[in-house]
């Protein structure tokens, strides 16, 4: 009944995740479609950790994204559950949409991952050509002819191809609008106005996890991990003047990082928790009272009892 009525009104409604190799602009992305800060960006690679779905809401669809980790190379047990999780979430949406940037060649890494999706038959597959403010439109179109080439020699086509600017908001509703007809019909999925469905405390960890990042080594990102342990509103405070206290504790791996974590006097941790406290209270529209403790649990990465307490 639910499902005709949807059908009459020629609603659409399903998911949607990007794909690509690290960098390539996909967390910008799903920003720019969704309107607000939901998914975590960074300078450095591979930050994006958790499935975070942004829902795109619109009168005749509603478009889910989902933001999946990089697709690579697997050297450890977290790296194996990664890729897992990852192919996992494909496997799951309507549409695929793959990330290749303006201002690189399409290389290895892309041709990995379109290969990838060349065995999922059914989805459809759109390329976005990203950051084309960063290259002249010669440079796009000779990208946009590379990719359509990539998906023909791996024996697929794509279902769209489309060049857009996150940063610049250039075709990004026009990337929307290609998608919705890839979705089947159906009625909203979530509410109006519920921007994700990621519990706030990991949200909250990505955030701080996110500021951890900043600043360190190539190397650090996988030794890193962030547990919010509490999260509480202060009891006694005016209404007017609420005051939100988070516990989080920040693993690392080794004793030999801590340094690199803390900083001289403490320093870079308050920094960290500085960073980390303003996106908090811009995303909960609330000040923020942040406790950050720096722990080592050894090898986490390669221990699936330890990966497990930390949410993988
Ligand atoms: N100039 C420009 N920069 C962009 C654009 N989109 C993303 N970037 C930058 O490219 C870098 C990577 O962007 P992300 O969105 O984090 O890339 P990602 O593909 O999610 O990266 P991973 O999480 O590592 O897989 C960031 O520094 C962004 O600011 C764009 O349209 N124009």
């Amino acid at each position: 009944m639910l499902f005709m009525t949807a059908s009459d009104s020629g609603h659409r409604s399903g998911f949607a995740c990007f794909v690509g190799r690290p960098n390539a602009g996909k967390s910008t992305l799903t920003n720019a479609l969704v309107g607000q800060k939901v998914a975590i960006t960074s300078s450095r690679p591979q930050t994006t950790r958790h499935t975070v779905r942004g829902i795109v809401h619109r009168p005749d669809a509603q478009l889910v994204l989902v933001d999946t980790p990089g697709y690579h190379k697997p050297r450890t047990l977290l790296g194996r559950r990664l890729n897992d999780a990852v192919r996992g979430t494909w496997a799951e949406v309507d549409v695929i949409g793959f990330c290749v940037p303006a201002d690189e060649k399409v290389g290895p890494g892309d041709r990995f991952i379109a290969g990838e999706l060349a065995a999922l038959r059914r989805t459809p597959k759109v390329a976005v050509v990203t950051k084309t403010d960063l290259a002249d439109p010669d440079t796009v179109a000779a990208q946009l002819v590379a990719v359509d080439r990539m998906a023909k020699d791996l024996g697929f086509e794509w279902a769209e191809l489309v060049p857009v600017s996150a940063v610049e908001d250039k075709q990004v509703g026009l990337l929307a609008d290609l998608l919705v007809p890839l979705l089947p019909e159906g009625p909203e999925l979530y509410p109006d106005g519920e921007l994700t469905d990621e519990p706030e405390q990991v949200m909250v960890a990505e955030l701080i996890r996110e500021a951890a990042l900043e600043g360190v080594r190539d190397e650090l990102p996988h030794s890193i991990a962030v547990v919010v342990e509490e999260m509480e509103p202060r009891e006694d405070r005016p209404a007017d003047r609420p005051l939100l206290d988070i516990h989080a504790n920040l693993f690392i791996e080794r004793d030999s990082q801590k340094g690199i974590v803390i900083g001289p006097k403490g320093r870079r941790l308050k920094e960290i928790g500085t960073q980390a406290r303003g996106h908090i209270e811009a995303l909960l529209g609330t000040p923020v009272y942040l406790d950050i403790h720096v722990k080592v649990a050894k090898d986490w990465q390669r221990d699936p009892k330890k990966l497990r307490r930390l949410g993988f």
